[in-house]
């Protein structure tokens, strides 16, 4: 996950490959709490790990429940609809899948078992309503009182108190459809006798309702139902753990790789893999939405294959209650169409994380975009002429999903832009590798990603630098000297003579070379200390004095260039490898700081060290690295330089990334 406070975007031109993606939120969180009042133990595999999933895991060990895992399996041993703990504080985040169902359960066993819980969240939580779910449960009986402002959590649930379920439980079904999805998750655990469950007004986002139902149906629970109007829960009910449930991939989650392949996948198609025609989801039903903006869509059971149709995008006009969630990513694929495209009935977008259709309408229009909305409904004209934007996020995972795929402005137009995501972690709700996994199927010109050199002395700081600006961009590192590195150890083992170019270079195509973890690894032989050792730092300054080496190097170290970003450390980084970088900066200090801080990191490590000879072999390794006559060490003509002999790392990592921040657009 991509925990930065911005990840910029560079242009995105194309998409193919495979997708697996991560289960369902919807689903986890049902099936954790309906195994969590079932007997018995349930194994729950493919369960979505994210933040709503871990608030509700948590709620329910503090519950009392066995929670643990099993190899893939999260198991669950629930509580046979018997309270262990009669006190508990929970906090949900910004889990509304956690909220509600949580306050409807635990206001009825309360009432019936006696205890007294506190379901608090984030500030956010707080502000989404909850007292269409309250004014119900309070109708039954429960006693519920309200710790903040009333209608809205923080909420303490109280008993015992006799519960009323001769008379049918009302309830809105208007505002949010978890407030009947509580109820049906809730009501079984009292239904001694039949209890009836009326909607009021027209529900909403009835497909789920549907999983619902399909949910409970697998933990015993037969639900009558009389259209959408009212819901019979049978006398008699009782859970039972089915054992064990395979959680369904999320199809809200698809809806970006659907948009991805609408726009993007022009030849092979993205394959998305965990949900398909068999979903029980509703939001899979994004599909049709897709195909009639152009998309080309083939499906199988659980897997989905998208490709570009029409193009551009053709707008439509649609009502989006049933995908309320799926839908939002249809505001940014209507950029990329032939004419305005308007979402209806969505009124329950203004209740989520964040009143997401201001949200959406503010962020589009950032990019240029003409955007109209009324309280249910939202209007986005297709856009040419794109600003570079920094999307605020909201703390809404879907708005950051949503707009990762405006980065592919320079499919429709010739000034391209590049998109800045701001708190780009808000994804951990649902889909913590959100980023990572688009990554893996979109393809960008070279051209396109940008990098930072930072090339220099030995000793100066360089890798110290770069991964820490690394980190703070979510760039990919690399350190080129490894590679020289490598090369002189593995030229050194096979006994080669290091002045002859042509025999070393001859090695570096067999070296079977990986990096992981930031190790480096020759064959299975973990050989990052061995190279980090002095000793190593002379042979590569040996063999990387040889045209024939750095020519056979060339390409292994253009490959670092990857999405989002590069950060390349060295000596000709910015002169001969990276000669288009955005930045470079070339990094010194004082020949005495150098050495200092060489001895210093060596006796850190408990090798000895002499700072008079560490000296002299620094400083002739700088003297051959800047005399050769293959890419000498030398600032490039552009590079930025920053001595760095009397600023610490952190003010040496700030100054970088306030050049790096003047040359972007946002
Ligand atoms: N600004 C700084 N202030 C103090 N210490 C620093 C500073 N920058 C780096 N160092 C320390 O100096 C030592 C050498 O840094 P580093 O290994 O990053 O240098 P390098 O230029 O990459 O070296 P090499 O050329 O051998 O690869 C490390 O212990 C690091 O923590
Ligand atoms: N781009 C580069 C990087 C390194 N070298 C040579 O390798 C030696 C070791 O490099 P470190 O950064 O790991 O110390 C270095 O002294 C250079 O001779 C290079 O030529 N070009």
């Amino acid at each position: 996950m991509f925990k930065i406070p911005f990840l910029d975007l560079p242009p995105l031109r194309g998409a193919t490959g495979t997708v697996r993606l991560p289960g369902s939120k919807s689903i986890s969180n049902r099936v954790l709490l309906l195994a969590a009042l079932s007997e018995g133990k349930t194994f729950v595999r493919d369960l979505l790990a994210s933040d709503d999933t871990a608030v509700m895991l948590d709620a329910l060990r503090t519950l009392g429940c066995g929670v643990w895992r099993e190899g893939d399996a999260v198991v669950i041993d629930g509580l046979g609809g018997k309270l262990r703990a009669k006190e508990a504080q929970l906090f949900l985040g910004n889990a509304g899948t956690a909220m509600r169902p949580l306050t409807a359960a635990l206001a009825v066993l309360a009432a019936t078992q006696g205890g007294s819980f506190e379901v608090s969240g984030v500030p956010r939580m707080h502000e989404r309503p909850i007292g269409d779910l309250v004014d119900a449960l309070r109708g039954l009986g429960c006693a519920i009182d309200d710790l903040g402002n009333a209608g809205y959590p923080p909420l303490r649930l109280r008993g015992p108190s006799a519960l009323a379920l001769d008379a049918p439980v009302k309830v809105r079904g208007d505002v949010s459809s978890q407030f009947l999805t509580a109820l049906l998750l809730a009501l079984p655990l009292v239904a001694e006798r039949d209890i009836r469950i009326e909607v009021i007004g027209e529900l909403i986002s009835k497909p789920y309702i549907e999983i619902t139902l399909a949910l409970l149906a697998r933990f015993g629970i037969a639900v009558k139902r009389e259209g959408w109007e009212a819901f019979i829960i049978p006398a008699g009910s009782r859970y039972v753990s089915p054992g064990e449930v395979f959680v369904e991939g999320d199809a809200s989650s698809a809806s970006y790789f659907v948009g991805l392949g609408a726009i993007a996948a022009t030849g092979t198609p993205i394959r998305i893999e965990g949900v398909g025609s068999e979903s029980l989801q509703g939001d899979v039903r994004f599909i049709e939405a897709a195909a009639a903006m152009g998309a080309e869509v083939k499906t199988g059971p659980n897997w989905l294959e998208v490709r570009r149709g029409a193009w551009p995008l053709k707008g439509i006009t649609l009502d989006c209650n049933h995908i309320p969630d799926a839908a939002m990513t249809l505001t940014v694929m209507a950029l990329y169409a032939d004419g305005p495209t308007t979402l209806t009935n969505i009124a329950s977008w203004r209740v989520k994380e964040t009143d997401r259709i201001a949200a959406m309408a503010t962020e589009l229009r950032k990019l240029g975009a003409t955007v109209d909305e009324g309280p249910d409904w939202i209007r986005v004209e297709p856009l040419k002429d794109w600003k570079a934007a920094s999307i605020h996020t909201y703390d809404d995972h879907r708005v950051a999903m949503c707009f990762s795929l405006a980065a592919f402005n320079g499919l429709v137009t010739e000034n391209t832009v590049p998109v800045r995501i701001l708190e780009p972690h808000c994804v951990a709700k649902t889909f913590p590798d959100y980023f990572e996994t688009l990554f893996g199927v979109v393809t960008a010109n070279a051209a396109d990603i940008p990098v930072i050199t930072i090339d220099g002395p030995t000793a100066s700081g360089k890798g110290t630098l770069a991964d820490e600006v690394g980190k703070a961009l979510g760039f990919e590192v690399l350190d080129s000297g490894a590679l020289y590195r490598v090369t002189g150890l593995a030229a050194r083992r096979a006994g080669l003579d290091l002045d002859n170019g042509d025999a070393v270079a001859a090695i570096v195509p067999t070296l079977k070379l990986s990096f992981r973890d930031g190790h480096v690894f020759l064959g299975d032989e973990d050989v990052s200390a061995r190279l980090r050792a002095e000793a190593t730092g002379l042979l590569a300054s040996q063999v990387a004095a040889h045209a024939q080496v750095r020519q056979a190097l060339n390409q292994l170290q253009l490959d670092f260039r990857r999405l989002p970003g590069l950060v390349a450390d060295g000596r000709d980084m910015g002169t001969a490898i990276f000669p288009d970088a955005t930045l470079k900066v070339f990094l010194t200090a004082s020949a005495a700081t150098r050495a200092e801080r060489r001895h210093k990191q060596l006796i850190s490590k408990g090798i000895s060290a002499n700072i008079n000879s560490l000296r002299e072999d620094l400083e002739a390794r700088d003297e051959r690295d800047k005399n050769r006559s293959a890419s000498p060490l030398t600032p490039a003509q552009d590079a930025q330089l920053l001595d760095n002999s009397a600023l610490t790392i952190e003010a040496s990592v700030d100054q970088v990334l306030g050049w790096w921040q003047q040359r972007r657009p946002f």
